[in-house]
């Protein structure tokens, strides 16, 4: 079973802004890296910025025909109600959002995100035709056991009652919280590791197709100098990128070093 309609092949590589950019700047932004990217065929591009440039960010994506993709942070997890401050499913769907990142450490760390809270929310993106970009990882190196019993853990909390047809859908971001803004990327031998696992587990539960049409992104400190060996594990499919990407050309820079690792060229099945 595969997912219908993908707008998306490998290597898929996206940067969030954070709690970056007012709407004149990601409106310059957006102007620099359509440009950087207007010959370049073969990856495919992802911005998550905050609420307040969804909507520009729409627009400008839309009036010049881009083929850059875009989603939010965050959403709720009911379609409508009393929630004061939250932002719903479908009013990111409305403005064209495609992606919905969930779970990221410093929801987790700063807004009380949890394992179920996250789950609920993957439920609300699907409902709403959307893919959620689920982040998962660690909080601390520890042993290859401890390592593994935990992403066990927490992949099966986040993806709970989700059916092979919605998790199709999905998009994973390994992002161990000790490799996000710190000094050093994980190792790839590590993440190459951990990739492996995840595709496993993954198909212990819905089976070799669907787990083989999920992309398992790698995040936490990639720039310049990593991104083409990340891009050459066989289990990464694309990169998720923060502090490399604030600025235009910094994620333009990522994708052409992606685009020279081998493994690139092929599409998620
Ligand atoms: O969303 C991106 C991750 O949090 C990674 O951030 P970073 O590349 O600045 O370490």
């Amino acid at each position: 079973m595969t997912s219908n309609n993908r707008p998306y092949g490998k290597p898929l590589i996206g940067t969030s802004w954070k709690m970056n950019k007012t709407n004149q700047e990601a409106l310059t932004y957006l102007q620099r890296l359509q440009e950087r990217l207007k010959d370049r065929s073969g990856a495919s591009v992802f911005i998550l910025p905050p609420f307040s440039a969804l909507s520009e960010t729409q627009r400008f994506l839309q009036e010049s025909d881009s083929p850059i993709l875009f989603g939010s942070q965050n959403v709720h997890w009911d379609d409508a109600g009393a929630f004061t401050g939250e932002v719903s499913a479908p009013m990111l769907k409305e403005i064209g959002c495609q992606f919905v990142e969930i779970n990221h450490q410093e929801r987790r760390r700063w807004f009380s995100e949890t394992n179920e809270t996250a789950n609920w929310k993957i439920h609300a993106v699907l409902r709403n035709n959307m893919s959620p970009i689920i982040c998962l990882g660690e909080e601390k190196r520890e042993t290859w056991d401890l390592t593994e019993a935990f992403l066990r853990y927490q992949l099966l909390q986040l993806l709970a009652g989700l059916e092979p047809a919605a998790a199709a859908n999905i998009i994973l971001a390994y992002e161990p919280l000790w490799a996000i803004g710190a000094a050093e990327a994980a190792s790839p031998a590590h993440v190459a590791q951990v990739h492996a696992l995840l595709r496993r587990l993954l198909t212990e539960k819905y089976g070799i197709t669907v787990a083989q049409a999920i992309p398992l992104l790698y995040g936490g400190s990639v720039n310049r100098q990593n991104a083409a060996e990340l891009s050459l594990l066989p289990e990464v499919d694309g990169l998720f990128v923060g502090r490399a990407a604030l600025e235009p050309d910094g994620l333009a820079d990522l994708v052409e070093l992606a685009l020279q690792a081998p493994s690139a060229a092929s599409s998620i099945a």
